[in-house]
């Protein structure tokens, strides 16, 4: 009785604030579940609007489990209870924080809370990667997160062993607007070509200017004219919305939708799930009403008697239309809008690049989503597109009301909001003045700040960084964490993971086919590359690495790596009890050029690289290793061999579209003493020499061309005898054998006959370096001539 009368008085100061709150449910699980079927009886929910996250569908609303939780994303649910009893995923109480509604109300169903923090769920036993075991994670994660339940304001907690009310969770605040909306009423802009309706039904002014940003779409469509009054050069343009949650900028989305439409427009519209799109088709379908459209709605496709269209194509499928279309076609769409586009991995996003309008919605902190993709990658790739970018940022909150504590607590209790340092806390850091320290997981637990630094720096850094992270830095036994620090901020930082010195049951397991946690090195070299032995030698991958941007390329990231290799290798500090230290140091990584020059600078050197994309980042991702005692050496040393021996052949495979950039700085990463003997016999060579001197043709056999050019990089990576533009000729047609046409137009050669001229001129200077007693014959032979 008294959990339900604590319930309704903290949903009914929710409700009357516009506001949400938490209330927690500590104790015994079926006692949880009891208190949680009478609160949601006595408040006035329907069951409709309320969703169960959690193992077993046991109630008669909405059921999700944890690991489903994206489902939503973006989307507005009054109340969701979220159990916790069975373990927690960051990622998902993220997700689910972010769609309760103002004047909603989250409950969180765990055990008691003293013992929260040693009970160990489903999410600890991912963190238990072998060699360590269950008892080896720790509950800092949890611990963490009980102080700020029992610290933040909004929060209820019910003790349900003594049916008692620990903390009300009231937070007794000034009586505010509930409407979500600040009161304004909105007016179109003058010249406003959508109808004025779009504007009225805007609730803040961030909104408003959202709504308008989407008229520029507008321009040059369907023989518009530009406002420029440039009909012949139709501008390419993207719109990019950012926001925290609950801002309304799918919203906003919608309402623009629903304006092209009316106007006759169609409009593609792809997020992660159709679900993802809902508030977007809600406000479309809403505005069309009120213009007085004729429109007929059909689940997630609206067409209006003007001819107009919205529509929601899954990414994919968006991306096969968008990609198809040629020529004067203007595709599957005149518009095409992205929701939840930080959610969809970066080459998806990039693919949809290829309509000419196109709007993205997308969350700033709301990297429960789907990590940092959109702003560490996508970004840039978006500047050096043709479109011209409208950027709008949504401030005020529509779905709850500003000041919210639930949105307080959620952002500190995961670190959403983690920034590393300002800038001029660390401007002037250099190798000098930095010093080199152990982020110890208590440490990080007892200094809110340094964690949050650290962190920071990792979010927007890497496009992967998310909830589930924070818990394995705090609890995973394989991580450790190093930093440099300037004045005691963190300006550089590493995750650091141990790897291999694996039993050689779990080798054998690896080698049939079973699959392991952790242990990335391992993993791809005992199963892919068939390498039994591979997870028997110790090794420390460095799973990240960031410094902080006002102190890049001042030797940072370069130090840090050095402090770490001396500290874990023999006789360092941190060698391990034995003193023996680590056998190899690694790393994994979406492969760029520069990025392959920092590790290879370092040290490091490349042993593979993976055969599809990464998902998040669109990159092939290199796989290197730094030997550090003789068992590492000799890992290192036959997979070198082998890379270099096997690269010509997955040139004109699985890595027929790797970059050509990559592709020589990974060819330059490769150890030296890995460059393939050349076996070519004299008729090889005369077949080189001739092509190179003479009249002979490349296309007539080209296998000792392709060991030539891996001779020609991997040898004597800082000599290089040929232009960039060369090299980029090598890899594209001599490794990857792309057609003539192709990288003739691509490396912009006059003809076709201009570029097969110049593919025989860069081996020139590889005859001459490399060349036979035969092909110097020939050599001699044409010059003389
Ligand atoms: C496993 C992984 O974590 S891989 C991902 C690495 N991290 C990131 O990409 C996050 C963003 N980048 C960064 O934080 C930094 O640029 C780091 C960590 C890569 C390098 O840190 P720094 O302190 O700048 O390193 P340092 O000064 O020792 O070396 C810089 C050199 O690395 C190379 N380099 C590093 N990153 C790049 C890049 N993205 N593009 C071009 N060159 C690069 C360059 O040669 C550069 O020298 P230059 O600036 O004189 O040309
Ligand atoms: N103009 C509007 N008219 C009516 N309701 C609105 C309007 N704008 C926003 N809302 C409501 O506010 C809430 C948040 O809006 P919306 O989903 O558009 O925000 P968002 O920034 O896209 O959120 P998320 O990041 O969670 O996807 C929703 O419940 C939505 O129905």
């Amino acid at each position: 009785m008294i959990v339900e009368t604590g319930a309704t008085v903290l949903f009914e100061e929710a409700t009357a604030v516009d506001e949400r709150r938490v209330l927690v449910l500590a104790g015994d699980r079926e006692r949880g579940y009891d208190a949680l079927e009478s609160i949601l009886d006595a408040i006035p929910v329907p069951i409709t609007e309320t969703t169960l996250v959690g193992p077993e569908d046991r109630l008669r609303c909405e059921h999700l489990p944890q690991a489903n939780a994206s489902e939503l994303l973006g989307t507005t649910r009054t109340a969701i209870a979220l159990d916790a009893h069975e373990g927690l995923r960051p990622n998902a109480l993220g997700k689910v924080v972010g769609a309760v509604d103002g004047g909603g109300l989250l409950v969180l169903l765990t055990p008691p809370l003293e013992e929260w923090p040693d009970r160990r769920g489903a999410f600890d036993r991912s963190l238990a990667v072998p060699p360590f075991s269950l008892d080896d994670v720790t509950g800092r994660f949890r611990t963490r997160l009980v102080e700020t339940l029992r610290a933040h304001r909004g929060i209820g907690i019910v003790d349900l062993e003594t049916e008692r009310i620990v903390d009300d969770g009231l937070t007794e605040p000034a009586p505010k607007r509930v409407d979500g909306s600040d009161g304004t009423s909105f007016e179109a802009p003058p010249n406003a070509r959508f109808p004025a309706d779009t504007y009225e039904a805007c609730l803040t002014g961030d909104q408003r200017d959202a709504v308008e940003a989407f008229e520029s779409l507008l321009e040059g469509v369907d023989g518009r004219e530009d406002s420029g009054g440039d009909a012949e050069t139709e501008q390419r343009r993207a719109v990019v919305l950012e926001a925290d949650r609950g801002r309304g900028k799918s919203s906003a989305a919608g309402l623009a939708a629903g304006a092209f439409a009316a106007d006759g427009l169609d409009v593609l519209v792809t997020a992660p799930r159709s679900r993802n799109a809902a508030e977007l088709f809600d406000r479309a379908g809403e505005l069309l009403g009120t213009l007085g459209a004729d429109a007929t709605i059909d689940g997630r496709t609206i067409e209006t008697s003007s001819g107009g269209r919205v529509r929601f194509l899954e990414p994919a499928t968006a991306v096969e239309r968008i990609e198809s279309a040629t020529g004067d076609d203007r595709g599957p769409a005149d518009i095409v809008v992205v929701d939840e586009a930080a959610a969809l991995p970066v080459s998806v996003l990039e693919s949809l690049l290829a309509a000419d309008r196109v709007a993205f919605a997308t969350t700033i902190h709301g990297y429960e989503g789907a990590g940092r993709g959109f702003s560490v990658r996508f970004r840039d790739r978006l500047a050096e597109s043709d479109h011209e970018v409208i950027d709008r940022t949504l401030v005020d909150p529509i779905r709850y009301a500003a000041g919210d504590p639930v949105e307080v607590w959620a952002f500190r209790a995961l670190l959403l909001d983690a920034r590393p340092p300002v800038s001029p806390l660390v401007a002037d850091a250099t190798p000098e003045t930095v010093a080199y320290r152990s982020l110890e997981p208590d440490d990080l637990l007892a200094d809110d700040r340094l964690l949050r630094e650290a962190f920071g720096l990792l979010v927007l850094a890497h496009y992967r960084t998310e909830p589930n992270d924070l818990a394995r830095l705090l609890d995973a036994p394989n991580l450790e964490a190093r930093a440099l620090v300037h004045d005691g901020h963190v300006v550089s930082v590493a995750l650091l993971a141990r790897e291999g010195n694996l039993p050689p049951e779990t080798r054998a397991m690896m080698y049939e086919g079973g699959r392991i946690r952790g242990n990335m090195l391992p993993d791809v070299l005992t199963s892919q590359l068939r390498d039994e032995a591979a997870g028997e030698s110790a090794g420390l991958r460095v799973v990240r690495i960031a410094t902080h941007h006002a102190a890049r390329s001042r030797g940072l990231g370069s130090h840090l790596l050095e402090r770490v290799r001396e500290a874990f290798t023999d006789g360092g500090l941190e060698a391990g009890d034995d003193g023996d230290g680590i056998d190899w140091l690694g790393t994994g990584f979406g492969a760029t050029p520069g990025l392959l020059e920092f590790w290879r600078e370092n040290g490091y050197r490349t042993v593979h690289v993976s055969t599809t994309r990464n998902d998040a980042s669109g990159e092939y991702s290199a796989l290197m290793l730094a030997p550090t005692g003789d068992a590492g050496r000799e890992l290192h040393d036959r997979h070198a061999d082998w890379f270099a021996r096997r690269f010509p052949a997955l040139c004109t495979d699985a890595l027929s579209d790797l970059e050509p950039d990559v592709a020589r700085a990974v060819l330059r990463s490769v150890d030296a003493d890995a460059a393939p003997e050349l076996g070519l016999s004299a008729h090889d060579w005369r077949v080189v020499a001739g092509a190179a001197y003479g009249p002979g043709l490349f296309d007539a056999d080209p296998g000792p061309f392709r060991d030539l050019v891996v001779r020609y990089f991997v040898e004597d990576p800082d000599d290089a005898d040929l232009t960039a533009r060369e090299e980029r000729l090598l890899v594209m047609r001599a490794l990857q054998g792309r057609p003539w046409e192709a990288v003739a137009d691509r490396l912009e050669y006059h003809s076709y006959g201009q570029c097969m001229r110049a593919l025989g001129g860069a081996f020139c200077p590889l005859v001459d370096r490399y060349g036979s007693e035969a092909a110097l014959e020939v050599r001699e032979r044409f010059l003389e001539n």
